[in-house]
Protein backbone atom coordinates (compact mmCIF):
# COMPACT_ATOMS: atom_id res chain seq x y z
CA UNK A 1 0.00 0.00 0.00
CA UNK A 2 1.61 3.01 -0.97
CA UNK A 3 -0.17 6.06 1.19
CA UNK A 4 1.61 9.37 -0.29
CA UNK A 5 2.01 11.27 -3.57
CA UNK A 6 5.00 12.85 -4.31
CA UNK A 7 7.39 13.66 -7.74
CA UNK A 8 10.94 13.02 -9.12
CA UNK A 9 13.14 14.48 -11.84
CA UNK A 10 16.14 13.79 -13.30
CA UNK A 11 18.23 16.09 -16.04
CA UNK A 12 18.63 15.94 -19.56
CA UNK A 13 22.71 16.48 -20.51
CA UNK A 14 24.79 17.80 -23.14
CA UNK A 15 27.89 15.77 -23.93
CA UNK A 16 30.53 17.85 -25.28
CA UNK A 17 32.75 15.75 -26.69
CA UNK A 18 32.66 11.42 -27.25
CA UNK A 19 29.69 10.85 -28.27
CA UNK A 20 29.28 7.37 -29.86
CA UNK A 21 33.59 6.82 -29.33
CA UNK A 22 32.01 6.29 -25.78
CA UNK A 23 29.71 3.27 -26.54
CA UNK A 24 33.25 1.56 -27.37
CA UNK A 25 34.87 2.61 -23.93
CA UNK A 26 36.36 5.88 -24.84
CA UNK A 27 36.14 9.04 -22.73
CA UNK A 28 33.20 11.39 -22.86
CA UNK A 29 32.57 14.38 -21.20
CA UNK A 30 28.96 15.75 -20.67
CA UNK A 31 27.35 18.12 -18.57
CA UNK A 32 23.81 18.02 -16.84
CA UNK A 33 21.01 20.70 -18.27
CA UNK A 34 18.18 22.66 -16.65
CA UNK A 35 15.45 20.77 -18.72
CA UNK A 36 14.24 17.93 -16.62
CA UNK A 37 12.00 15.07 -16.61
CA UNK A 38 9.69 14.80 -13.72
CA UNK A 39 7.58 11.36 -12.50
CA UNK A 40 4.66 11.94 -10.35
CA UNK A 41 3.20 9.18 -8.45
CA UNK A 42 0.80 8.90 -6.05
CA UNK A 43 -1.78 6.18 -4.52
CA UNK A 44 -3.98 4.27 -7.60
CA UNK A 45 -7.17 1.89 -7.49
CA UNK A 46 -6.50 -1.10 -5.49
CA UNK A 47 -4.94 -3.85 -7.70
CA UNK A 48 -4.10 -1.82 -10.49
CA UNK A 49 -0.77 -0.11 -11.76
CA UNK A 50 -1.58 2.90 -14.39
CA UNK A 51 1.11 4.71 -16.59
CA UNK A 52 0.43 8.03 -18.28
CA UNK A 53 3.45 9.31 -20.30
CA UNK A 54 1.56 12.36 -22.26
CA UNK A 55 4.71 13.23 -24.42
CA UNK A 56 5.08 10.38 -25.99
CA UNK A 57 0.77 9.32 -26.29
CA UNK A 58 0.63 6.48 -23.48
CA UNK A 59 -1.87 5.94 -21.43
CA UNK A 60 -2.47 2.21 -20.14
CA UNK A 61 -2.99 0.47 -16.68
CA UNK A 62 -2.92 -3.15 -16.04
CA UNK A 63 -3.92 -5.34 -12.96
CA UNK A 64 -0.86 -6.02 -10.79
CA UNK A 65 -2.24 -10.24 -10.36
CA UNK A 66 -1.44 -10.81 -14.20
CA UNK A 67 1.66 -8.33 -13.84
CA UNK A 68 2.96 -10.60 -11.32
CA UNK A 69 1.87 -13.65 -13.51
CA UNK A 70 4.20 -11.80 -15.93
CA UNK A 71 7.07 -11.01 -13.73
CA UNK A 72 7.70 -15.17 -13.08
CA UNK A 73 8.62 -15.09 -16.67
CA UNK A 74 11.10 -12.74 -16.36
CA UNK A 75 12.64 -13.44 -12.55
CA UNK A 76 15.02 -15.44 -13.42
CA UNK A 77 17.14 -11.97 -14.25
CA UNK A 78 15.47 -10.06 -11.29
CA UNK A 79 19.47 -8.69 -10.90
CA UNK A 80 20.69 -5.42 -11.96
CA UNK A 81 24.04 -6.28 -13.35
CA UNK A 82 21.91 -8.51 -16.45
CA UNK A 83 21.02 -6.96 -19.35
CA UNK A 84 17.50 -7.35 -20.70
CA UNK A 85 17.45 -10.72 -22.54
CA UNK A 86 15.47 -11.05 -26.06
CA UNK A 87 13.47 -13.43 -24.69
CA UNK A 88 11.90 -11.21 -21.66
CA UNK A 89 11.30 -8.19 -23.88
CA UNK A 90 9.62 -10.41 -26.86
CA UNK A 91 7.12 -11.56 -23.72
CA UNK A 92 6.68 -8.31 -22.41
CA UNK A 93 6.00 -7.27 -25.98
CA UNK A 94 3.70 -9.98 -26.50
CA UNK A 95 1.97 -8.90 -23.02
CA UNK A 96 1.54 -5.34 -23.98
CA UNK A 97 0.55 -5.84 -27.60
CA UNK A 98 2.91 -4.41 -29.15
CA UNK A 99 4.82 -5.62 -32.55
CA UNK A 100 8.26 -7.31 -32.88
CA UNK A 101 10.77 -4.66 -33.80
CA UNK A 102 8.41 -1.73 -33.30
CA UNK A 103 10.50 1.73 -32.38
CA UNK A 104 8.22 3.77 -32.25
CA UNK A 105 8.93 6.38 -29.15
CA UNK A 106 4.85 4.97 -27.15
CA UNK A 107 6.39 1.66 -27.94
CA UNK A 108 10.19 2.14 -26.68
CA UNK A 109 8.73 4.01 -23.28
CA UNK A 110 5.77 1.29 -22.45
CA UNK A 111 8.41 -1.53 -22.97
CA UNK A 112 10.71 0.14 -20.56
CA UNK A 113 8.08 0.68 -18.52
CA UNK A 114 7.19 -2.64 -18.17
CA UNK A 115 10.90 -4.27 -18.22
CA UNK A 116 11.90 -1.83 -15.43
CA UNK A 117 8.65 -2.53 -13.23
CA UNK A 118 8.83 -6.16 -13.56
CA UNK A 119 12.42 -6.84 -13.42
CA UNK A 120 13.09 -4.38 -10.48
CA UNK A 121 9.94 -5.92 -8.34
CA UNK A 122 11.11 -9.22 -9.33
CA UNK A 123 14.57 -8.37 -7.00
CA UNK A 124 12.85 -6.31 -4.20
CA UNK A 125 8.88 -7.26 -4.22
CA UNK A 126 5.79 -5.92 -5.08
CA UNK A 127 4.78 -2.53 -7.02
CA UNK A 128 2.16 -1.55 -5.39
CA UNK A 129 -1.45 -0.07 -6.53
CA UNK A 130 -0.06 3.49 -7.86
CA UNK A 131 -0.63 5.90 -10.23
CA UNK A 132 2.56 7.18 -12.12
CA UNK A 133 2.76 9.72 -14.64
CA UNK A 134 6.18 10.78 -16.49
CA UNK A 135 6.42 14.37 -18.64
CA UNK A 136 9.22 16.75 -19.28
CA UNK A 137 10.97 19.85 -20.51
CA UNK A 138 13.12 17.95 -22.93
CA UNK A 139 12.94 17.65 -26.54
CA UNK A 140 12.35 13.44 -27.05
CA UNK A 141 14.87 12.22 -29.32
CA UNK A 142 17.07 15.67 -30.10
CA UNK A 143 20.47 14.49 -28.53
CA UNK A 144 19.70 15.80 -24.55
CA UNK A 145 19.07 12.61 -23.23
CA UNK A 146 15.55 12.62 -22.76
CA UNK A 147 15.26 8.46 -22.63
CA UNK A 148 18.06 8.42 -19.80
CA UNK A 149 15.93 11.55 -17.77
CA UNK A 150 12.89 8.73 -18.07
CA UNK A 151 14.94 5.79 -17.14
CA UNK A 152 16.29 7.60 -14.22
CA UNK A 153 12.72 8.52 -13.28
CA UNK A 154 11.49 5.67 -13.34
CA UNK A 155 14.29 3.65 -11.60
CA UNK A 156 14.22 5.81 -8.71
CA UNK A 157 10.30 5.58 -8.35
CA UNK A 158 10.25 2.10 -8.61
CA UNK A 159 12.93 1.01 -6.03
CA UNK A 160 11.41 3.14 -3.73
CA UNK A 161 7.85 1.93 -4.03
CA UNK A 162 9.55 -1.61 -4.01
CA UNK A 163 11.31 -0.94 -0.89
CA UNK A 164 14.82 -0.80 -2.23
CA UNK A 165 15.61 2.62 -1.42
CA UNK A 166 14.65 4.82 1.22
CA UNK A 167 12.10 7.83 0.48
CA UNK A 168 14.20 10.50 1.64
CA UNK A 169 11.62 13.55 1.67
CA UNK A 170 10.88 14.06 5.37
CA UNK A 171 7.75 15.66 6.38
CA UNK A 172 7.68 19.35 6.00
CA UNK A 173 10.55 19.49 3.06
CA UNK A 174 9.28 20.49 -0.08
CA UNK A 175 13.17 18.69 -1.85
CA UNK A 176 15.10 15.85 -0.86
CA UNK A 177 18.43 13.60 -2.35
CA UNK A 178 19.46 10.10 -2.07
CA UNK A 179 22.27 8.49 -0.65
CA UNK A 180 25.43 7.90 -2.67
CA UNK A 181 24.61 4.41 -2.52
CA UNK A 182 21.11 4.32 -3.21
CA UNK A 183 22.12 6.60 -6.36
CA UNK A 184 24.42 4.01 -7.73
CA UNK A 185 21.37 1.44 -7.36
CA UNK A 186 19.19 3.87 -9.33
CA UNK A 187 22.15 4.67 -11.86
CA UNK A 188 22.58 0.77 -12.66
CA UNK A 189 18.88 0.37 -13.11
CA UNK A 190 18.56 3.30 -14.93
CA UNK A 191 21.13 1.66 -17.47
CA UNK A 192 18.83 -1.16 -17.73
CA UNK A 193 15.99 1.29 -18.93
CA UNK A 194 18.45 2.59 -21.42
CA UNK A 195 19.28 -0.92 -22.44
CA UNK A 196 15.83 -1.46 -23.74
CA UNK A 197 15.51 1.93 -25.69
CA UNK A 198 18.70 2.53 -27.00
CA UNK A 199 19.88 -1.47 -27.54
CA UNK A 200 23.59 -0.96 -26.62
CA UNK A 201 24.34 2.39 -23.97
CA UNK A 202 27.41 3.10 -22.84
CA UNK A 203 25.82 4.35 -19.69
CA UNK A 204 27.01 8.07 -19.97
CA UNK A 205 23.11 9.49 -20.42
CA UNK A 206 21.69 7.77 -16.85
CA UNK A 207 25.30 8.82 -15.11
CA UNK A 208 24.57 12.31 -15.80
CA UNK A 209 20.84 11.77 -15.15
CA UNK A 210 21.31 10.47 -11.89
CA UNK A 211 24.43 12.89 -10.05
CA UNK A 212 24.11 15.98 -12.50
CA UNK A 213 26.92 18.29 -12.95
CA UNK A 214 29.42 17.91 -15.44
CA UNK A 215 31.64 14.72 -15.63
CA UNK A 216 34.25 12.24 -17.56
CA UNK A 217 32.61 9.24 -18.24
CA UNK A 218 34.69 6.03 -19.63
CA UNK A 219 33.27 2.47 -19.37
CA UNK A 220 31.30 2.79 -16.28
CA UNK A 221 33.38 5.16 -14.63
CA UNK A 222 32.63 8.09 -13.36
CA UNK A 223 34.34 11.01 -12.49
CA UNK A 224 33.23 14.72 -11.47
CA UNK A 225 35.43 17.48 -13.78
CA UNK A 226 37.61 19.04 -11.28
CA UNK A 227 36.75 22.71 -12.22
CA UNK A 228 34.30 23.62 -14.53
CA UNK A 229 34.43 27.18 -16.46
CA UNK A 230 31.47 29.40 -17.23
CA UNK A 231 30.94 28.87 -20.51
CA UNK A 232 28.58 30.09 -22.64
CA UNK A 233 26.95 27.69 -25.27
CA UNK A 234 24.15 27.94 -27.88
CA UNK A 235 22.15 24.92 -27.87
CA UNK A 236 20.17 24.25 -31.44
CA UNK A 237 17.36 21.80 -31.76
CA UNK A 238 17.42 20.79 -35.55
CA UNK A 239 13.85 19.34 -35.13
CA UNK A 240 15.02 16.40 -37.47
CA UNK A 241 13.77 13.36 -35.50
CA UNK A 242 16.14 10.42 -35.19
CA UNK A 243 16.50 7.25 -33.00
CA UNK A 244 19.61 6.90 -30.92
CA UNK A 245 19.50 3.30 -31.15
CA UNK A 246 19.41 3.37 -34.71
CA UNK A 247 22.81 5.57 -35.16
CA UNK A 248 24.22 3.56 -32.90
CA UNK A 249 23.81 0.45 -34.46
CA UNK A 250 25.19 2.45 -37.82
CA UNK A 251 28.26 2.68 -35.82
CA UNK A 252 29.10 -0.18 -34.53
CA UNK A 253 28.27 -1.49 -38.27
CA UNK A 254 30.92 1.27 -40.04
CA UNK A 255 33.41 0.21 -37.01
CA UNK A 256 32.72 -3.95 -37.84
CA UNK A 257 33.16 -3.27 -41.49
CA UNK A 258 35.73 -0.69 -41.85
CA UNK A 259 38.00 -1.17 -38.53
CA UNK A 260 41.35 0.41 -39.91
CA UNK A 261 39.33 3.26 -41.16
CA UNK A 262 37.51 3.85 -38.44
CA UNK A 263 39.13 3.10 -35.16
CA UNK A 264 41.79 5.59 -35.60
CA UNK A 265 38.30 8.38 -35.83
CA UNK A 266 37.29 6.65 -32.02
CA UNK A 267 41.19 7.39 -30.99
CA UNK A 268 41.59 10.83 -31.97
CA UNK A 269 37.79 11.49 -30.04
CA UNK A 270 38.76 9.84 -27.34
CA UNK A 271 42.44 12.07 -26.98
CA UNK A 272 40.26 15.37 -28.13
CA UNK A 273 37.80 14.52 -25.07
CA UNK A 274 40.73 14.15 -22.84
CA UNK A 275 42.72 17.08 -23.91
CA UNK A 276 39.36 19.41 -23.48
CA UNK A 277 38.99 17.88 -20.10
CA UNK A 278 42.80 18.84 -19.31
CA UNK A 279 42.20 22.71 -21.11
CA UNK A 280 38.43 22.91 -19.34
CA UNK A 281 40.47 21.64 -15.74
CA UNK A 282 43.21 24.44 -16.40
CA UNK A 283 41.23 27.63 -17.34
CA UNK A 284 40.21 30.34 -14.63
CA UNK A 285 36.60 30.24 -13.62
CA UNK A 286 35.70 33.52 -15.98
CA UNK A 287 37.80 32.80 -19.05
CA UNK A 288 39.04 35.33 -21.33
CA UNK A 289 38.80 35.15 -25.26
CA UNK A 290 42.26 33.84 -25.38
CA UNK A 291 41.02 30.32 -23.75
CA UNK A 292 38.49 30.17 -26.91
CA UNK A 293 40.51 29.13 -29.93
CA UNK A 294 41.68 25.74 -28.73
CA UNK A 295 37.98 25.10 -27.52
CA UNK A 296 36.70 25.64 -30.90
CA UNK A 297 39.26 23.79 -32.36
CA UNK A 298 38.04 20.39 -30.66
CA UNK A 299 34.92 21.31 -31.61
CA UNK A 300 35.49 21.69 -35.45
CA UNK A 301 37.43 18.68 -35.27
CA UNK A 302 35.10 16.46 -34.03
CA UNK A 303 32.06 17.94 -36.14
CA UNK A 304 34.44 16.25 -38.93
CA UNK A 305 34.71 13.11 -37.33
CA UNK A 306 31.26 12.64 -36.23
CA UNK A 307 30.34 12.99 -39.96
CA UNK A 308 33.25 9.83 -40.73
CA UNK A 309 31.07 8.15 -38.38
CA UNK A 310 27.89 8.57 -40.51
CA UNK A 311 26.21 10.55 -37.81
CA UNK A 312 25.75 13.81 -39.90
CA UNK A 313 23.06 15.38 -41.09
CA UNK A 314 22.37 18.15 -43.84
CA UNK A 315 20.64 19.91 -41.09
CA UNK A 316 23.57 19.97 -38.63
CA UNK A 317 25.82 20.96 -41.56
CA UNK A 318 23.55 23.91 -42.10
CA UNK A 319 23.72 24.53 -38.30
CA UNK A 320 27.62 24.61 -38.36
CA UNK A 321 27.79 26.95 -41.51
CA UNK A 322 25.67 29.48 -40.11
CA UNK A 323 27.58 29.86 -37.21
CA UNK A 324 30.91 29.84 -39.21
CA UNK A 325 29.86 32.64 -40.99
CA UNK A 326 29.19 34.49 -37.54
CA UNK A 327 32.95 33.10 -36.29
CA UNK A 328 31.02 30.71 -34.27
CA UNK A 329 31.92 27.28 -33.44
CA UNK A 330 29.53 24.63 -33.77
CA UNK A 331 29.00 20.47 -33.74
CA UNK A 332 26.25 17.81 -32.90
CA UNK A 333 25.57 16.48 -29.35
CA UNK A 334 24.31 13.34 -28.76
CA UNK A 335 23.55 10.44 -31.29
CA UNK A 336 23.10 13.25 -34.35
CA UNK A 337 21.66 12.45 -37.55
CA UNK A 338 19.93 15.31 -36.65
CA UNK A 339 18.76 16.23 -32.92
CA UNK A 340 20.07 19.14 -31.52
CA UNK A 341 23.75 20.83 -32.12
CA UNK A 342 25.88 23.11 -29.86
CA UNK A 343 27.60 26.65 -30.85
CA UNK A 344 30.61 27.80 -28.54
CA UNK A 345 30.07 31.29 -27.68
CA UNK A 346 32.91 33.55 -26.78
CA UNK A 347 32.57 35.82 -23.61
CA UNK A 348 30.02 38.74 -23.85
CA UNK A 349 29.87 38.39 -27.97
CA UNK A 350 26.72 40.31 -29.51
CA UNK A 351 23.71 37.94 -29.96
CA UNK A 352 21.18 38.71 -32.29
CA UNK A 353 17.78 36.55 -31.23
CA UNK A 354 15.67 35.99 -34.32
CA UNK A 355 11.52 36.52 -33.03
CA UNK A 356 10.58 33.81 -31.82
CA UNK A 357 13.34 32.65 -30.59
CA UNK A 358 14.04 32.44 -26.47
CA UNK A 359 16.42 32.69 -24.21
CA UNK A 360 16.14 30.38 -21.12
CA UNK A 361 18.65 29.81 -18.27
CA UNK A 362 20.34 26.76 -18.50
CA UNK A 363 22.82 26.70 -15.59
CA UNK A 364 22.89 23.60 -13.68
CA UNK A 365 26.03 22.61 -13.58
CA UNK A 366 27.18 26.55 -13.04
CA UNK A 367 28.14 25.69 -16.93
CA UNK A 368 25.64 26.42 -19.79
CA UNK A 369 23.91 29.23 -21.16
CA UNK A 370 21.96 28.68 -24.06
CA UNK A 371 19.44 29.60 -26.50
CA UNK A 372 16.94 27.34 -27.78
CA UNK A 373 14.64 27.70 -30.55
CA UNK A 374 10.48 28.00 -29.66
CA UNK A 375 8.95 24.68 -29.56
N1 LIG B 1 9.00 11.92 -21.22
C1 LIG B 1 9.06 10.71 -21.76
N2 LIG B 1 8.05 9.84 -21.60
C2 LIG B 1 8.13 8.61 -22.13
N3 LIG B 1 9.15 8.17 -22.89
C3 LIG B 1 10.17 8.99 -23.09
C4 LIG B 1 10.18 10.29 -22.55
N4 LIG B 1 11.32 10.88 -22.93
C5 LIG B 1 11.99 9.96 -23.68
N5 LIG B 1 11.30 8.83 -23.78
C6 LIG B 1 11.71 7.61 -24.51
O1 LIG B 1 13.02 7.82 -25.01
C7 LIG B 1 13.05 7.73 -26.45
C8 LIG B 1 14.01 8.74 -27.04
O2 LIG B 1 15.30 8.32 -26.73
P1 LIG B 1 16.53 8.57 -27.67
O3 LIG B 1 16.25 8.10 -29.06
O4 LIG B 1 17.67 8.00 -26.96
O5 LIG B 1 16.65 10.16 -27.73
P2 LIG B 1 17.15 11.19 -26.60
O6 LIG B 1 17.58 10.39 -25.43
O7 LIG B 1 18.28 11.91 -27.25
O8 LIG B 1 16.01 12.12 -26.34
C9 LIG B 1 11.61 7.97 -26.88
O9 LIG B 1 11.38 7.29 -28.11
C10 LIG B 1 10.82 7.37 -25.73
O10 LIG B 1 10.68 5.98 -25.91
C1 LIG C 1 25.42 8.32 -28.99
C2 LIG C 1 25.52 8.21 -27.47
O1 LIG C 1 26.89 8.38 -27.12
C3 LIG C 1 24.72 9.32 -26.78
C4 LIG C 1 23.27 9.28 -27.11
O2 LIG C 1 22.58 10.36 -26.49
P1 LIG C 1 21.09 10.70 -26.88
O3 LIG C 1 20.23 9.47 -26.67
O4 LIG C 1 21.08 11.13 -28.32
O5 LIG C 1 20.68 11.82 -25.96
C5 LIG C 1 25.05 6.82 -27.05
C6 LIG C 1 25.42 6.44 -25.63
O6 LIG C 1 26.39 6.97 -25.08
O7 LIG C 1 24.74 5.56 -25.09
MG1 LIG D 1 18.81 8.68 -25.39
Amino acid sequence: MWARELAVSAPGKVILHGEHAVVLGKVALAVALDLRTFLRLRPGAEGRLSVSLPGVGVRRSWDTPSLRALRGRIAADGDESKSPSIEQLDALREFAGIAAGASAPDSLATLAFLYMCLAVSAKYGDVPSVDIVVWSELPTGAGLGSSAAYAVCLAAALLMLCGAISCPLQEGQSTARWTEEELTLINSWAFRGEQVIHGNPSGVDNAVGTWGGALRYQAGKITPLKRVPTLRILLTNTKVPRSTKVLVAGVKEKILKFPAIMNPVLDSIDAISQECQSVLEAMPANPSPEHYPVLEEFFDINQHHLNVLGVGHPSLDRLCQVTASHSLHSKLTGAGGGGCGITLLPPDPVILIPPGCRAPALSPAHFLGALQENP
